[in-house]
C-alpha cells in the first residue's frame, strides 16, 4: 500500500540524506506530492534522485514494488547492490556515477520489463553474466566504466540499440552478436579484439552462445524493429533447432577446409562481386541519374512554358494588376510584384501533389516565395475562387503558411505563399535516415504537435460561419521555417479536391467514401500526424511519397494493437529512445493521439481542447530553447 511506501521512503531519507536534501519529505503529507516522487494508482511509480548527494545504501527502497522508473544516477551510493527482485515492474533503472561496487547485480536479470539498465561509472567487478540475455526488452545496457572482466558474453537481445561496455577490463574477442555497435561501445578495454576494434592476434574461437552453437548476429542495431503491420506480441523469433543445427553444420564442414582454399574461395568471391557491383555501376546508375537530371530539367522547362504562355501584359499598379487574360492579387503583407517578375524568377520544383505543383521561385529584389501552379481539378469559376481566395488570403497565424497573392487566368491558377526554409514535416521524420541523420528530438516534436493544433485550431475557429476545414493534413503539409517553428499549408484547397476513396494514411474512415471531410475529421488526421510524431513510422498508405520510415502503416490500428504496457518498447520511434525521462510525455501525447483516432467523428475532441491537453503535458510553454528535460544520454551509440 502506499503506507508501505511512505514507510520505505522515510527510511531511505534517513539512511542516506545527511545533506538533507529531501527536506520536505515529511511523514504528515502524501508521498505521491513529494518533490522527485510519481505515483500511478496511489502507489509510487517513479522516483527520480540524481546529483543529490546521496550516500549510504539503496535497500530501503527495494521494498518500492510499484516502482517503474529509478534513477539514483550521480550521488556516493556504495557498496553492492542489494537484491532487487521486488522491482517486478521495474522498466528504467539508472545508477551510473555512483560508488557501486561487487559482482554485477544478478537480481537484475529478473526483472524482466527492463528496457533501459544504466550501470555505468561505478566499481562493478567480475562477469558480465550470461543471464543479462533473460532481460529480452532491453533496449539499452551501459556497464562503461566499471572494473568488469573476463569475456563479453553472447548476448542474444534482438532489441538493444544502445551498448557500452568501454572502459572495463574486459578480454577475447568481441562475440558477433554485438558486432554492429560502433567501437566507442568497446573503447578502452586493453585485452579486447576483433571487429569493430583491432583484429585478434590468436585465433580465438568465434564465442558460442550458451547452447554450445555459433552465434548469428542478432544484437545489431542495425536490424529493423519488427514491422508494426505484423502481430506485436513475441516477435524475436524463437531459435529453432534447425537454425542452431545449420549453424554448427558449417561450422563443422568450414573447418574441414584447408585454410588456403578458404581464403582462395573468399577472395574468389569477393573479386566476382566487386566486378559485377562496377559493371552494374556502370550500367545502370550514370544512365539513371542522368535521366533524372534530364526529367527534372525538363519538368522545370515545362512549367516555365506553360507559365509564359500565359505571359501577361503591362500591368498596372493597383492591388488587382489587370492582364489581359487574368488578374494578380495581393493581401496584406506581399510587396506587390508583377506577373513578369514571376516568371522571370529563377524557378525549383519543389514537389507535386494532388492539386499541383509547386515551386520555389526567387524574385529579382531578393524575395522567396512559394508559387504553386493549380491543375484545374474542380475548380467552377472565377467568382468562386476569388471568394474562396479572399477568405485565404485573410487568415493570418504563426502557424499557418500565409497565402500572399493569387493570380487566376482561363488556363493558369497560381498561388503565392511564404517559402518556409526547411522543408517539410515529412523530410524532418523521414528523410535520411540511416548513419549522419539528425534526428528529432523530442522537445520538437512536442513543439511542432502544440504549433500544428494551433495552426489548425486557428483554421478551425477563424470563420465561425464557414465552418473552414483544413481537409488534407499530412506530414508533407506542414512546414517549419527558419526558427523551427511549424506551419500548416495548403489548407482551403480541399474545396477544389474531388471527394476521396482511398486512404492515404491520414484519411478519417467516414472521409474514405466520397463523404466531405469535416472538422472532425480533421482531428482524426491530426491524430495520426501526431502519432507518426512518436512512432516515426510513415502513415501514407499506397502513397509512396519518398523513403518510408520503417513502412508505411495504418498507425491508429497498429497502435491500438499494441498492448498498453508495450507501448514505450514497441510504439515509439526508436530515435527518441536516447532522450531520458520522456516516458510519460510521449505516453501522454500518444493517449491525446488516440482520441482524435476515435473512429466515431462526434467521440473526437475539438481541437482547441486538443491543443490545450497537449500544452498541458508539459505544463509550460514548450521550446526547444527553454528545454530541460531532454537531457540526451551519453554518447548515443544509435547508428540509425
Ligand atoms: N510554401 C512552401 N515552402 C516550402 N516548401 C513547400 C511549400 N509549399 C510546398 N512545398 C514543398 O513542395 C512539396 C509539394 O507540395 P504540394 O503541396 O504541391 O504537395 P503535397 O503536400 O505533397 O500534396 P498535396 O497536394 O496533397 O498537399 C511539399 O512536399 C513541400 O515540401
Amino acid at each position: 500500500s502506499i503506507n508501505q511506501d511512505l514507510g520505505a521512503l522515510m527510511a531511505f531519507k534517513a539512511a542516506s540524506d545527511a545533506g538533507n536534501k529531501l527536506a520536505s519529505w515529511n511523514s504528515s503529507t502524501h508521498p505521491c506530492n513529494w518533490v522527485f516522487v510519481s505515483c500511478l494508482q496511489n502507489r509510487v511509480s517513479r522516483l527520480v534522485l540524481e546529483n543529490l548527494d546521496l550516500h549510504g545504501s539503496m535497500e530501503p527502497l527495494t521494498s518500492l514494488t510499484q516502482l517503474r522508473v529509478l534513477s539514483l544516477k550521480r550521488n556516493h551510493f556504495s557498496g553492492p547492490i542489494p537484491t532487487l527482485s521486488n522491482f517486478t515492474s521495474l522498466k528504467l533503472l539508472f545508477l551510473s556515477y555512483n560508488e557501486f561496487s561487487g559482482e554485477f547485480p544478478v537480481t537484475v536479470t529478473s526483472l524482466l520489463r527492463l528496457y533501459r539498465l544504466d550501470l555505468s561509472h561505478n566499481n562493478f567487478s567480475g562477469d558480465i553474466p550470461t543471464a543479462v540475455n533473460n532481460l529480452t526488452h532491453l533496449l539499452s545496457l551501459r556497464l562503461n566504466d566499471n572494473q568488469f572482466s573476463g569475456h563479453i558474453p553472447y548476448l542474444n537481445l534482438s532489441k538493444l540499440q544502445d551498448f557500452n561496455v568501454s572502459g572495463n577490463h574486459l578480454s577475447g574477442e568481441i562475440p558477433k552478436s554485438v558486432l554492429g555497435f560502433p567501437k566507442s561501445s568497446f573503447a578502452q578495454n586493453p585485452s579486447l579484439c576483433g571487429a569493430p576494434l583491432v583484429k585478434c592476434k590468436d585465433t580465438h574461437p568465434v564465442p558460442f552462445k550458451p547452447d554450445g552453437s555459433v552465434g548469428p548476429n542478432i544484437a545489431s542495431p542495425l536490424t529493423p524493429r519488427s514491422n508494426p503491420s505484423t502481430p506485436v506480441k513475441n516477435k524475436t523469433a524463437p531459435k529453432t533447432p534447425s537454425n542452431t543445427t545449420h549453424h554448427h553444420r558449417h561450422h563443422n564442414g568450414a573447418s574441414k577446409m584447408s585454410p588456403v582454399i578458404l581464403i582462395a574461395i573468399i577472395v574468389g568471391d569477393v573479386l566476382i562481386l566487386a566486378i559485377v557491383s562496377l559493371l552494374l555501376y556502370c550500367c545502370f546508375w550514370q544512365n539513371y541519374s542522368a535521366k533524372l537530371k534530364e526529367g527534372n530539367r525538363s519538368k522545370l522547362l515545362e512549367g516555365e512554358k506553360i507559365l509564359y504562355s500565359s505571359s501577361p501584359y503591362p500591368p498596372s499598379s493597383s492591388t488587382q494588376i489587370g492582364l489581359e487574360r487574368g488578374q494578380m492579387v495581393f493581401f496584406e503583407g506581399m510587396k506587390k510584384f508583377e506577373l513578369e517578375d514571376l516568371l522571370r524568377a529563377s524557378a525549383e520544383m519543389l514537389g507535386k501533389g494532388g492539386f499541383g505543383t509547386a515551386y520555389k521561385a526567387v524574385l529579382d529584389d531578393g524575395n522567396v516565395v512559394a508559387v504553386k501552379r493549380l491543375k484545374d481539378a474542380q475548380i467552377n469559376g472565377k467568382k468562386e475562387f476569388e471568394q474562396h481566395m479572399e477568405v485565404l488570403g485573410r487568415l493570418r497565424h504563426p502557424n499557418i503558411v500565409s497565402l500572399r497573392a493569387y493570380y487566376y487566368a482561363r488556363d493558369e491558377r497560381l498561388l503565392v505563399c511564404d517559402y518556409m526554409t526547411n522543408g517539410s514535416l515529412f523530410w524532418l521524420l523521414h528523410g535520411n535516415r540511416g548513419p549522419g541523420r539528425s534526428p528529432l528530438d523530442w522537445t520538437t516534436r512536442l513543439k511542432i504537435a502544440a504549433g500544428v493544433g494551433r495552426g489548425l485550431a486557428f483554421i478551425h475557429g477563424s470563420c465561425k460561419a464557414l465552418r473552414l476545414i483544413h481537409g488534407n493534413i499530412k506530414s508533407t503539409n506542414i512546414l517549419i521555417d527558419q526558427d523551427g517553428e511549424p506551419h500548416v499549408a495548403d489548407f482551403g484547397l480541399y474545396g477544389f479536391a474531388v471527394p476521396a476513396t482511398k486512404s492515404n494514411g491520414y484519411r478519417a474512415p467516414e472521409a474514405m467514401d466520397g463523404r466531405k471531410s469535416t472538422q472532425k475529421s480533421d482531428v482524426y488526421s491530426f491524430g495520426v500526424l501526431l502519432l507518426e510524431l512518436l512512432t516515426g513510422k510513415c502513415p501514407s498508405v499506397g502513397e509512396s511519397s519518398g523513403p518510408g520510415g520503417g513502412g508505411a502503416v495504418d498507425l491508429p490500428r497498429w497502435v491500438q494493437s499494441v498492448v498498453r504496457e508495450e507501448w514505450t518498447a514497441e510504439v515509439f520511434d526508436i530515435e527518441l529512445m536516447r532522450y531520458k525521462d520522456i516516458e510519460e510525455e510521449m505516453v501522454g501525447l500518444l493517449q491525446i493521439a488516440m482520441t482524435c483516432c476515435a473512429a466515431v467523428p462526434d467521440q473526437r475532441p475539438r481541437i482547441s481542447h486538443v491543443v490545450k491537453m497537449i500544452e498541458d503535458i508539459r505544463g509550460v510553454e514548450i521550446s526547444p530553447s527553454h528545454d530541460t528535460s531532454d537531457s540526451v544520454s551519453e554518447s548515443p551509440s544509435l547508428s540509425g
